[in-house]
């Protein structure tokens, strides 16, 4: 019942909601009670305030006006005459986690610490007001939280939803359920601002509070410092002293052997001793190359939520929002001109509303569409000329004669299937798109049939020359 109860679901909400809400939760159906398992307490309060009344609704219809009592609980379902019980809760770590001399280093770390260790400190990336947060312990940099980066100046919108109200958790109950907390998305979407309001919150509420903040090149070259230094035990002691360990961009550990180790230990010891560990990153945990699966696995203890490129009202918010904190008046004729135009990701969108408002400073113009058009004329024809997931599914629909509803659908005939996983792979080729986008994109399916789906079109040109042929003119058709 609970499957056909997805189904009815499935169809009632947008694919991101159902795939984010509805589809991870597990059932157990035993003595005219459902049990509904959610992998976290997050998902789990989520689906009780948001869905399950309409669950419940569903049930009863497919259950002939009787409703069964639905009941929720972290975990997942026992197997068929397995005894309920409460699992999932991360199994403790262990702090004394035997630390073998391990990994060495590797030539990339230690090009990395040459280049980080010019740097006199970690560099925020805007350089608005920014505090130095309150560090102890013998390895002296600083780190920085930009103040800019609060709650209050973020944006909250369908996209940004979920990984906000999460991050509010987190800063109201730090080293709580949601630890360690990993937000991950493309560029410039907002996980930045979010891990330093965070802990910029977490220090307003606490002013004790040692709160650190680092991007992961930082870490690398501080550990290879330290071992040059013979000074390894100081760095285990500073960042294992701290409250919240924010570390940014943990993609970049990605073949740094030593340093994932060393971070998995740090890791372990700070969620033992119950202090926050926060990390972004630019992809899903699971599609990180090169890092060890005992690291990713454990990112994926806490909470994992995804930020996603803004919708247009959002755009048009945060553009209003940018406008009003550098007090200057913006129509929403224009910022809905500017949003309309520039859809990859804040950082740009930002970027062009500077532009914008430094044309019409210099030249006294008041910011009107034909000004905005001709401010940002090359931003927009570069703009024009990327390729779009959209743009790729009309040619490849085109190219093998079906229509592009057929993509997105749920068909599985072979001339469907095809054409559909060579216009996914062209999507993570051509754009900049994340696997779940793409997915998103594609009749809403998982980000792992995307993955499949380039790994099989890369098979595919080795062996069949029809589809090399096809792929390579595709290419062709979409860049020139
Ligand atoms: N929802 C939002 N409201 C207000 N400002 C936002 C929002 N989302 C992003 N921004 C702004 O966009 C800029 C880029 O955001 P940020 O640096 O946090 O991105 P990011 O996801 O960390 O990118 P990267 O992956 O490149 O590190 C920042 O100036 C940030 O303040």
């Amino acid at each position: 019942m609970w499957h056909q109860c997805l189904e009815v679901l499935r169809d009632e909400f947008p694919a991101q909601q159902f795939n984010t809400w509805l589809r991870p939760l597990q059932s157990d159906h035993r003595e005219g009670q459902l049990m509904l398992f959610a992998p976290n307490r997050f998902v789990m309060d989520w689906v009780n305030e948001k869905y399950l009344r309409r669950i419940e609704e569903v049930l009863k219809d497919l259950n002939g006006g009787q409703a069964p009592r639905v009941n929720m609980k972290v975990g997942s379902a026992p197997r068929e005459g397995e005894p309920v019980k409460r699992s999932e809760a991360p199994a403790r770590v262990n702090g004394q986690v035997q630390e073998e001399a391990g990994s060495r280093v590797t030539e990339e770390e230690k090009g990395v610490a040459a280049t980080v260790a010019s740097t006199p400190s970690v560099r925020p990336k805007s350089d608005t007001q920014r505090r130095p947060v309150q560090v102890e312990g013998d390895i002296k940099h600083q780190s920085f939280l930009n103040e800019g980066f609060t709650f209050e100046t973020f944006v909250e919108g369908k996209s940004n939803q979920l990984a906000r109200a999460a991050s509010m958790q987190v800063a109201e109950n730090p080293g709580g359920a949601y630890n360690p907390l990993f937000l991950y998305g493309g560029v410039g979407l907002g996980k930045t601002h979010l891990m330093h309001a965070i802990g910029n919150e977490i220090v307003r509420r606490n002013p004790k509070a040692k709160v650190a903040y680092l991007r992961s090149e930082r870490f690398v070259a501080d550990m290879v410092k330290a071992l040059q230094l013979n000074a390894i035990n100081e760095f285990k002691r500073y960042y294992r002293s701290v409250d919240a360990l924010l570390i940014d961009d943990i993609q970049f550990f990605a073949r740094k052997e030593r340093s994932q180790e060393e971070f998995f230990h740090t890791f372990n010891a700070l969620l033992e001793g119950g202090q926050q560990v926060i990390v972004t990153c630019d992809r899903f945990p699971k599609e990180i190359v090169d890092m060890e699966e005992r690291l990713k696995s454990r990112f994926g203890w806490g909470l994992t939520v995804m930020v996603e490129p803004p919708e247009l009202e959002t755009r048009v918010a945060i553009l209003m929002k940018k406008a009003d904190q550098a007090n200057v008046k913006l129509s929403s004729e224009a910022a809905f001109f500017i949003a309309q135009k520039i859809r990859s990701n804040v950082r740009e969108l930002e970027g062009a509303l500077r532009l914008v408002i430094a044309n019409a400073h210099f030249t006294g113009s008041e910011i009107t569409p034909p000004f905005i058009r001709e401010s940002l004329k090359d931003l927009l024809a570069l703009h024009e000329k990327q390729v779009s997931i959209d743009n790729i599914q009309r040619t490849v629909a085109e190219y093998y004669k079906i229509k592009v509803a057929d993509l997105l659908s749920k068909r599985r005939t072979r001339t469907v299937t095809r054409p559909r996983q060579v216009a996914m792979a062209l999507s993570k080729e051509l754009t900049n798109h994340s696997l779940p986008e793409i997915g998103d994109a594609f009749g809403g399916r998982d980000h792992t049939t995307v993955l499949h789906a380039c790994k099989k079109i890369v098979e595919l040109q080795e062996t069949d020359p029809g589809i090399r042929e096809d792929y390579q003119n595709f290419m062709r058709l979409l860049t020139t």
